[in-house]
């Protein structure tokens, strides 16, 4: 049987190191930076983390929101998820993820636009 993305990711610890820099991207993004001016980086740093653990197929710790509630009359734009995008890509060539793990990745993130984009 294939390993899982979470496996073949490096697991929680590999993955803890992505969320973080992910968040960290997003709050020095210049598009997208101040939708997190109200946030505490360490609590959604561990929320982002459980949320990819899961995603991934790690064991399911994820307490959180979920998608639509948790974007639900943000109201954000086209350019501001490919921004998200973008720090995502970031985070995981930082990570040195390989090319087909992060079409993987970027995959399920895509799934997920619905539930974030415009609601
Ligand atoms: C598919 C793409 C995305 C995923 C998977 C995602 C994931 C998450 C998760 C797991 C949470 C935590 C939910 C909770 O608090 O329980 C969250 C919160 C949040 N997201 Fe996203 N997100 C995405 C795109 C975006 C984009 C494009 C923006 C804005 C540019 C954004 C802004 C926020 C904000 C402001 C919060 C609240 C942070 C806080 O509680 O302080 N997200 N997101």
């Amino acid at each position: 049987m294939t390993d899982t993305l979470y496996a073949r990711l490096g697991g929680a610890d590999a993955i803890a190191q992505i969320a973080s820099d992910l968040v960290d991207f997003h709050i020095a993004n210049p598009l997208i930076g101040k939708r997190f001016a109200g946030s505490d980086p360490v609590a959604i740093k561990k929320k982002a983390t459980d949320f990819f653990v899961m995603g991934s197929g790690g064991p399911n710790n994820y307490d959180g929101l979920d998608m639509l509630s948790a974007h639900k009359h943000m109201n954000i734009s086209d350019n501001e998820y490919m921004a998200a995008v973008d720090d995502l890509m970031k985070a995981l060539t930082n990570a040195d993820v390989g090319d087909h793990e992060k079409a993987e990745v970027l995959y399920i993130f895509h799934t997920l636009r619905p539930d974030v984009v415009g609601v």
